[in-house]
């Protein structure tokens, strides 16, 4: 565990993510919660700290503060699990293998290859190399990689940014059915307001370390 975490109080607790106090080298202290279904939004300036929060929410950087997930608090659960659960989508994603396909279980690879459709991904990119994909393939591949491991949060680091104003309508809408359908809750960093206003039932911008209601 990065970050220490006390017992929640019981009004930490209930369906969905809660965040309390989180505090880091450049944000904080933050509190807010995100129910299951439920989407907000972060926006903010170039460097005001919107990566670092998903990535201390996610437990990945050592910071301080309480969560809980589900009303499970975060001390709770193992941090590999945790992360799992929890699951953070950076704006560039790490690739340890040479082909699509190798980053995909054989379990999942039905369901990666339906949300690929769904996310306008070219036929038979399984089978491609991961050196000839473009950013924007990349980018869709990696929120694949997230959605099938069955995450109950996605913390998403501007997840179209690559993307034509089309293709992200395409994973707008595959995101907007995994609230819908599978109740996952999500943090959608952008610098779009009006993507922002579309996902989103709430609104923040980081401003000064504080996440102020845009
Ligand atoms: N590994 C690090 N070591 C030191 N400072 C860091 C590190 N990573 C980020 N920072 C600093 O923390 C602050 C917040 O960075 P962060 O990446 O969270 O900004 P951001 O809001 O996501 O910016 P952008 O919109 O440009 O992606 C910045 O001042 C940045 O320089």
């Amino acid at each position: 565990m990065q970050y220490s975490i006390r017992r929640v109080h019981c009004e930490c607790m209930g369906t969905g993510l809660h965040i309390e106090s989180l505090r880091g080298p450049h944000v904080g202290p933050l509190s807010f919660a995100v129910a299951r279904g439920e989407c907000i939004a972060v926006m903010g300036a170039s460097g005001a700290g919107k990566t670092q929060l998903l990535r201390l929410v996610a437990d990945l950087d050592p910071g301080e503060g309480r969560a809980s997930l589900d009303g499970v608090p975060r001390d709770a659960i193992p941090a590999p699990a945790w992360r799992h659960k929890v699951m953070f989508v950076p704006a560039v994603s790490g690739w340890w293998a040479a082909t699509v396909a190798e980053h995909f279980d054989e379990a999942v690879r039905d369901d990666a290859l339906s949300l690929c459709t769904a996310m306008r991904l070219p036929a038979g990119i399984m089978a491609r190399d991961l050196t000839g994909l473009s950013t924007g393939e990349r980018q869709r591949l990696a929120l694949v990689r997230a959605i099938v491991r069955k995450p109950g949060v996605l913390l998403l680091d501007e997840p179209t940014s690559g993307l034509d104003a089309e293709t992200a309508e395409a994973v707008e809408a595959c995101l907007g059915e995994l609230r819908a359908s599978h109740g996952v809750a999500m943090v959608w960093v952008t610098h779009d307001a009006s993507q922002a206003a579309r996902v989103a039932g709430k609104v923040y911008r980081i401003i000064g370390g504080a996440l102020v209601p845009a």
